[in-house]
């Protein structure tokens, strides 16, 4: 890996401190980055070289995998990071980052590669861009690239907005948009599954599989959030986003090289095929939920409309379902549900794959019918794979049973999201990023829901927090005779798994 300046915008904050100084560390001890390198931090508060390094320090014994007593390895790391405080707004400021930034590679005899890392709010993005641009900072004999956060754009329009901006001064395949994910061990493990296995692939489609569904439910409210969430809720803060990003990850075809770009376009056919949803289908095909107060995990939480900076009489959602179809020939008549929350009854980042059942299942007509296949992939917390079957039951007079077969990654010591993708973007793989062309036919997908949705034509569910979302959200399924399917823990504590 080549040797390079990381510009830091943000680096007081807290996406800084709890995952990125920890994901520059765990690369440096593992040697994934190179021992010559320079971080340079900024923020507009005034702080010395040596009270940044003690942050950064600091991070790391709160946030990183690998935390050890490796004095001279903490001091040579934390020897790279320099700290120049800088208003974004204030051109004269970049002037001095950019002399620092020659310096330091001056000083260490890098190469002038830049790999700038927009850890701020979105509002800066196009300025900070514009200034790396007007300063000088984007000429180098090395290469450059951007890391930009989430959201990418409040809607269509201003998401092309920004996308316009930022290629003034980044060429598109020097923008690596971070989705987290796109980062998660088992959301890449998708691919494999489904491409390194013929098993699977052979079954990979609508002749197959009855439907899919996609859900990331979380306990969490809103934390310290309100500001942005209130005016995002639950459909650009996750579905824009992460949910279409997973789906994409589960339908794509197989590319014939696992390339960045065939990836890529094998995504954006998943999206260009995604039927878009025409007004008068928006209400019967997705489901807009706020939770009020309940208990979880035995504790009392407040309403929606109760938190910290939320307005009393807001209509934001907090949860939102949907039924969506992939009009092509793999997944024809397949229906794809995703389903993500806040203050749900679970923590749970899943795919189920539920597969069709045989017309002539020889067990129906001696009463028993077999259970459908499940193929259930968890993303977060638990990072396993789980086939459900049917079998006999030897205690049972060979009755039929439901049997889990796991596969568990959880005793490996994998890395964290952001590690994985900033190592990514510093060997220029731009496989796990969110390309352009997804980011904007998923806001193509998801501008006239949020038409609908300001237009008043989707109602506002409520469904008590701690619960698994509002009653709408199941009958959206039952529509085609389906149900969520759960997890849940039997007598034997081991997790079984149900229809809601
Ligand atoms: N935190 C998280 O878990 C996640 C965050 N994100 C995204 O990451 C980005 C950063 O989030 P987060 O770290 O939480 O935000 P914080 O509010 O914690 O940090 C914001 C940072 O921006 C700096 N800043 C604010 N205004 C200016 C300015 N005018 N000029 C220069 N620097 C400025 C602040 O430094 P100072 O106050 O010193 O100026 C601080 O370092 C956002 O886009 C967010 O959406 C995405 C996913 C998760
Ligand atoms: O991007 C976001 O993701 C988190 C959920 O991430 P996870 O890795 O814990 O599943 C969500 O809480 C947050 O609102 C959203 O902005």
């Amino acid at each position: 890996m080549d040797s390079m300046t990381f510009v830091l915008f943000g680096a007081t904050g807290d996406l800084a401190k709890r995952k990125i100084y920890p994901a520059l560390y765990n690369l440096f001890v593992e040697g994934k980055i190179p021992a010559s390198f320079s971080v340079i931090g900024m923020g507009r508060r005034e702080v010395a070289d040596e009270q940044f390094q003690s942050n950064v320090e600091q991070s790391i014994k709160d946030f990183s995998r690998h935390v050890n007593d490796d004095r001279a390895q903490m001091d040579q790391f934390l020897s790279a990071f320099r700290y120049s405080a800088l208003n974004v707004n204030h051109p004269e400021d970049y002037k001095k980052l950019l002399q620092l930034a020659e310096q330091r590679e001056n000083d260490l005899g890098i190469p002038g590669n830049r790999m700038f890392y927009l850890s701020v709010a979105p509002e800066f993005f196009d300025v900070i861009a514009l200034n790396i641009r007007e300063s000088g900072l984007a000429e180098t004999k090395g290469w450059k690239r951007l890391i930009i956060e989430k959201p990418f754009g409040h809607d269509l329009e201003s998401a092309r907005e920004l996308n316009d901006r930022l290629s003034r001064t980044f060429a598109e395949d020097e923008i690596y948009r971070i989705d987290h994910y796109l980062g998660k061990p088992m959301v890449q493990n998708l691919e494999a599954l489904k491409f390194a296995n013929p098993l699977l692939q052979g079954v990979w489609n609508n002749q197959y599989i009855a439907n899919v569904q996609i859900t990331a439910s979380e306990i969490v409210g809103v934390e310290e959030r309100a500001g942005y969430y209130d005016h995002s809720g639950a459909i650009r803060d996750m579905v824009q986003n992460h949910m279409l990003q997973v789906l994409m990850m589960a339908a794509m075809n197989k590319p014939e090289h696992v390339t960045a770009g065939q990836v890529r376009d094998e995504k954006s056919k998943v999206m260009q095929a995604l039927r878009a949803l025409d007004p008068s289908d928006i209400a019967s095909s997705v489901v807009r939920g706020q939770y009020t107060s309940g208990e979880i995990n035995g504790n009392a939480v407040p309403s929606y409309k109760e938190e910290l900076g939320i307005a009393p009489d807001s209509q934001n959602d907090t949860f939102i379902s949907a039924r969506l179809w992939i009009d092509n020939e793999q997944w024809s008549g397949v229906p794809f549900y995703i389903r993500t929350g806040k203050r749900m009854k679970e923590k749970s980042t899943r795919i189920v794959v539920e597969f069709k059942q045989d017309s002539t299942d020889p067990y129906a007509a001696q009463g028993q019918p077999s259970e459908p296949n499940l193929l259930i992939i968890h993303v977060n917390p638990d990072e396993k794979v789980t086939l459900r079957l049917n079998s006999k039951d030897p205690l049972n007079n060979g009755q039929l049973e439901t049997v889990l077969m796991n596969y568990n990654s959880e005793d490996k010591d994998v890395p964290e999201a952001y590690e994985r993708l900033i190592f990514d973007a510093l060997r220029g793989d731009s496989t796990f990023f969110a390309h352009w062309n997804e980011v904007e036919l998923s806001w193509m997908w998801v501008q006239p829901v949020l038409e609908a949705f300001a237009r008043g034509e989707v109602p506002l569910h409520t469904y008590a927090a701690g619960s698994y979302g509002p009653e709408a959200s199941d009958q959206l399924l039952e529509e085609q005779g389906f149900t969520w399917w759960l997890d849940q823990k039997s007598e034997s504590s081991e997790k079984a798994v149900v229809r809601s």
